[in-house]
């Protein structure tokens, strides 16, 4: 019989949590006073890792008015993901964002319950992303141009010491730009650089102690100051794609779709009559804001983590440039078919991937309808007199889960070294690639990573278009970087510098 996962109340997890942290960096850094590497999700895996071991691999915690369930480890996250799929498949009510306007049907995909809007919302861009060429040339040969570009950049540095972080920031975002608005953007173009500025300062606002509170006590967000605080990047981006969308629209030909947003423009003539439809223009532009939220800053991240570990790493990085020397040469340019014959290689970026864990806790998902999990049973609402009690009682809040996608990457039942950076977890004896079934930095199930094929795209093509023409370094007058993770929803290396070298 089913029954209720233990609970733990969240003061108490958060005791237990900042003793952890004390308590971790002895514990795996040897003494040393720095801390150790990816302390902070060390941290989260060990807090979550020490109540597993007294509450098993699924236990609740009491947040605010909400049973939050957390499930760890490969079993329990498999079967919540891909067994129970369509079960934990809604996403919590997150209030700060329907003052920002994304409310019902208009919630574009990242954030939107699970039912027809969100439905037709990830059909209509996964199709538009492939016309556009995701898993084709067009697009490889895009990304390859802009590696270039990059690569350009680094160049100019002329081998002085700097941070590649906006660098590569403005790569990556103009891979997105262009599937989005048809173009891309010089990296020293202002209006880019503002827009860069408003999104990262949108993931920060709202993925910070402020917004989390307004959204659990949502008649906080009726406060002007509060919310502005935490939203006001939001509505400039708003404003801003506004303005893109109106320059379209002047311009727009349904016989010349050049970009998404042409596509969905025309998607939206064409259901004009439907009634039921919800291609509307508050859609799409909070789809589009979708594709730069979700798919810049986890890109970037996981490019810093792999020219990081690189510089860490220097022989790991002579391997890879042995293997493109090999299969691709000097001259010519990266393409998607050369994964196959470059086992190191991609062995190597599935590693940056598993072990720089860069979205340890996933996004939250909750619960669709009532389901039993690993022997539990969790509620689609939760029934609790709070919950009924406060003035936002309109939706019963369901029950929130947390996969903590960490517990799988680094679980210590499937992966021989979990808490080092080594490739040969991708390799098997002969040097051939292994695919590995608990990789999932991409989460699984309905709704996994919408550009994961995307993401591998830029990672190989980024990846192995620098390290054939560059070589990394850690300047010689700067202290090692420290692989200690800053976390704030996506977990980022802390601010190193590097010296890029043109290879001989
Ligand atoms: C290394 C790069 C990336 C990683 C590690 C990553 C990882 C993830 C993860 C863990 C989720 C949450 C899945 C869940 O809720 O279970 C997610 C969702 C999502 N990602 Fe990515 N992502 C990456 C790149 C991208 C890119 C390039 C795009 C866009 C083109 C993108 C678009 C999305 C969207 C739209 C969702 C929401 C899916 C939904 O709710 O149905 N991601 N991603």
């Amino acid at each position: 019989m089913a029954h209720r996962p233990n609970r733990h109340s969240l003061f108490l997890v958060h005791l237990k949590f900042l003793k952890w942290l004390e308590r971790a960096r002895p514990l795996s850094n040897g003494g040393r006073t720095s801390p150790h590497p990816h302390d902070v999700n060390i941290c989260c895996f060990f807090v979550f890792q020490q109540i597993s071991k007294e509450y098993g691999n699924v236990f609740s915690l009491q947040y605010f008015w909400k049973k939050m369930v957390v499930v760890n480890g490969y079993e329990a996250v498999k079967e919540a993901l891909i067994s129970r799929s369509e079960d934990t498949a809604d996403r919590p009510r997150l209030p700060i964002f329907e003052k920002a306007g994304y409310t019902g049907e208009t919630k574009g995909i990242v954030i939107a319950n699970y039912g027809n809007s969100w439905r037709d919302h990830r059909r209509f861009t996964l199709m538009t992303l492939r016309n556009f060429g995701m898993g084709k040339k067009s697009l490889e040969e895009r990304v390859t141009d802009e590696a270039q570009c990059l690569c350009d950049a680094f160049v100019s540095k002329e081998g002085r010491p700097f941070n590649p972080h906006y660098l590569v920031n403005n790569a990556i975002s103009n891979v997105i730009c262009s599937i989005a608005f048809g173009d891309r953007f010089d990296y020293d173009d202002q209006k880019f650089q503002q827009l860069l500025h408003l999104f990262d300062a949108a993931l920060k606002g709202e993925s910070g102690l402020l917004a989390q509170i307004l959204n659990e006590i949502p008649i906080l967000t009726n406060i002007p100051w509060l919310i502005d605080q935490v939203i006001e990047p939001e509505r400039k981006i708003i404003a801003f794609l506004k303005e893109i969308i109106s320059e379209h629209k002047k311009t727009w030909n349904p016989d010349d779709v050049r970009d998404f947003i042409d596509a969905y423009l025309l998607e939206m003539e064409k259901v004009k009559e439907d009634g039921k439809s919800t291609f509307n223009e508050a859609n799409l532009i909070q789809t589009t804001n979708d594709l730069f939220g979700a798919g810049t800053e986890t890109t970037t991240t996981t490019i810093r983590w792999a020219l990081m570990f690189m510089i860490l790493y220097p022989d790991i990085q002579s391997k890879v440039q042995e293997e493109i020397d090999q299969v691709i040469g000097r001259e010519r340019k990266p393409t998607m078919g050369d994964v196959l014959n470059m086992p190191y290689t991609n062995a190597v970026i599935h590693e940056v991937q598993r072990f720089g864990d860069i979205i340890p806790l996933s996004l939250p998902h909750m619960t669709y309808r009532d389901v039993e999990l690993q022997g539990y049973f969790l509620p689609k609402g939760c029934k609790s007199i709070a919950a009924n009690c406060v003035e936002y009682s309109y939706r019963l809040w369901g029950t929130q889960i947390i996969t903590n996608l960490s517990s799988v990457l680094k679980d210590p039942q499937v992966w021989e070294k979990p808490f080092q950076f080594y490739p040969k977890h991708f390799l098997d004896e002969s040097g051939k690639f292994v695919k590995r079934e608990a990789f999932i930095p991409f989460s699984a199930g309905r709704r996994v990573c919408l550009g994961e094929q995307l993401a591998r795209m830029e990672l190989f093509l980024f990846f192995t278009t620098l390290l054939q023409q560059l070589m990394f370094e850690i300047p010689s007058d700067h202290p090692r970087p420290e692989e200690k993770a800053v976390f704030a929803l996506t977990s980022s290396p802390q601010p190193y510098n590097i010296c890029a070298k043109a290879r001989m």
